[in-house]
């Protein structure tokens, strides 16, 4: 929604999305979190990112800006969930959700009643877009990713049957199953977008320190996840990272990294996310993070492209493909990335391995499996010239559904019609930065391949490397 859209679907709630924050800030003493006099809780809905966290005054590095009990932390553990009931979830992430439909059903009886109610009820992330609108965003492989079907698999086998056999438990006895899967999406999305992956008090530093970028997602999904209020009212900017959590016995703590002035806002780290995925998990989008956008391509489009242009029989390219899977090589699908991002290679080596894999000629792949060796990790004009060709077509599979008035009309009425409208012009943001990474991906191949889009023979490796790994 544009600035002045959101302004006056909350012209209405003003005084009460203050007095939110009041009673939110209120709790938050009365159970120990301590706030610095240095910072604010505030309203940034004129800027379309809800609450956030400014400072009043200059902050200098390492200052505490505020510490959260570990009781207060919604946690299925510190839920008042009855244990027998706890007991019949083994999941983190389903244990949260129950704990936080017990509590939201809770009401007024809930000791979180004034955090729950300074969290959002309604949702722009993937899992509430509608197919038209998933449309907007045909091309990018983030339309996979979403995972509603197994969501909501998890939900109605392993989540509302509990909640049903203890419906006094969970005041659930006049809700119905949808009303419940409801909650649950809203629940979950609330987990997705505000919950931490809670660490050891031992550790006593920054998740994960190393990179200082949260853990990947198997490691992820096995830790216990938990609700840290205030921590989550931080907003995120991947430029302006600022703010980081330790983890205490008793407490969490959140630091500056970096000296504040007053005025500017305080940002927690969410991780090197490609806009596709700020979306998914965050429901919304900023150019901040186009640097970490990134272009799939699956392995199964690069062997069809292989297949045509290299004229490889279908035996040759299963024999190819093999002896990739065989060395433990081999993805299902690889990520192309921005020149921009520091972090990785614009083709990774496991991408470059297949290419080269599959555009050696017959005698020297022959020579590679007999001396089990892999091709290096390294891009020749052939192919440089079948990534091109697997890019370019690439290109064509996007949703061309362009709207030059970035999505809104003026003979739009409903709330309905401009949250779609917002929606789509997110998804166009989406698009058009996949657009950039493939168009910057073959301007590099170009210069590798020489190639002028015409088709060309497979030759011998002669060692062309992409531009980082000669770094
Ligand atoms: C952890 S919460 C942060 C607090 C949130 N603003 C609130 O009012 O509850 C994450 C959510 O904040 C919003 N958000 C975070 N960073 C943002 C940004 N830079 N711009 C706009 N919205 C942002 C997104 O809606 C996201 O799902």
């Amino acid at each position: 929604m544009a600035s002045e859209d959101v302004a006056m679907a909350n012209a209405g709630e003003a005084d009460d999305f203050e007095a939110k924050s009041q009673s939110f800030l209120a709790w938050l003493r009365q159970h120990g979190t301590t706030i610095s006099s240095s910072i604010e809780l505030a309203d940034l809905r004129q800027h379309g990112a809800g609450r956030g966290v400014l400072a009043k005054d200059d902050i200098a590095e390492d200052e505490e800006l505020f510490s959260v009990t570990r009781a207060s932390i919604l946690t299925i553990a510190t839920s008042k969930l009855p244990a027998r009931v706890k007991a019949q979830i083994d999941d983190p992430w389903l244990g949260l959700i129950a704990a936080m439909v017990y509590e939201h059903q809770q009401g007024g009886e809930s000791s979180w009643k004034p955090y729950l109610a300074v969290l959002p009820a309604d949702f722009d992330t993937l899992i509430f877009w509608s197919d038209a609108e998933l449309q907007s965003l045909r091309g990018s492989a983030v339309v996979d990713k979403i995972g509603k079907v197994s969501a909501d698999k998890a939900f109605n086998e392993r989540v509302i049957p509990v909640i049903r056999e203890n419906a006094e438990v969970f005041h659930a006895d006049d809700m119905n199953d949808g009303n419940l899967l409801a909650l649950c999406h809203r629940m979950g999305s609330t987990i997705m977008a505000y919950a931490f992956d809670l660490e050891k008090p031992s550790h006593s530093q920054p998740k994960n320190e190393e990179d200082g970028w949260e853990e990947d997602d198997e490691e992820s999904e096995s830790m216990p996840k938990g609700m840290i209020p205030l921590a989550d009212m931080l907003n995120a900017d991947a430029d302006r990272n600022n703010a980081k959590l330790y983890y205490e016995e008793d407490k969490v703590v959140m630091k500056s990294i970096q000296p504040i002035k007053a005025g500017e806002e305080i940002f927690n780290d969410y991780g090197p996310l490609p806009t596709a995925d700020v979306l998914r998990r965050y429901g919304y989008v900023t150019s901040n993070y186009a640097r970490y956008d990134v272009v799939e391509a699956s392995l199964q489009s690069i062997k069809d492209v292989a297949k045509e242009q290299m004229k490889l029989s279908d035996q040759v390219l299963a024999q190819r493909v093999r002896y990739l899977d065989e060395q433990d090589v081999l993805d299902d699908a690889y990520d192309i990335s921005r020149s921009c991002n520091e972090d990785v290679e614009v083709f990774s080596e496991e991408l470059c391995i297949l290419l080269q894999t599959l555009t050696l000629p017959e005698a020297e792949f022959e020579k590679s499996v007999r001396k089990e060796k892999l091709p290096k990790p390294e891009l020749t004009p052939p192919s440089a010239e079948l990534l091109s060709a697997v890019l370019r077509q690439r290109q064509t599979v996007y949703s061309m559904t362009m709207n030059p008035n970035g999505g809104t009309r003026d003979d739009m009425e409903t709330t309905a019609e401009h949250k779609s409208a917002h929606r789509r012009t997110m998804a166009q943001q989406v698009i058009q930065g996949e657009q950039q990474v493939l168009a910057e991906a073959l301007a590099m191949l170009k210069g590798m391949s020489g190639s002028t889009g015409e088709k060309r023979k497979a030759e011998p490796d002669t060692g062309a490397m992409s531009k980082k790994q000669k770094g």
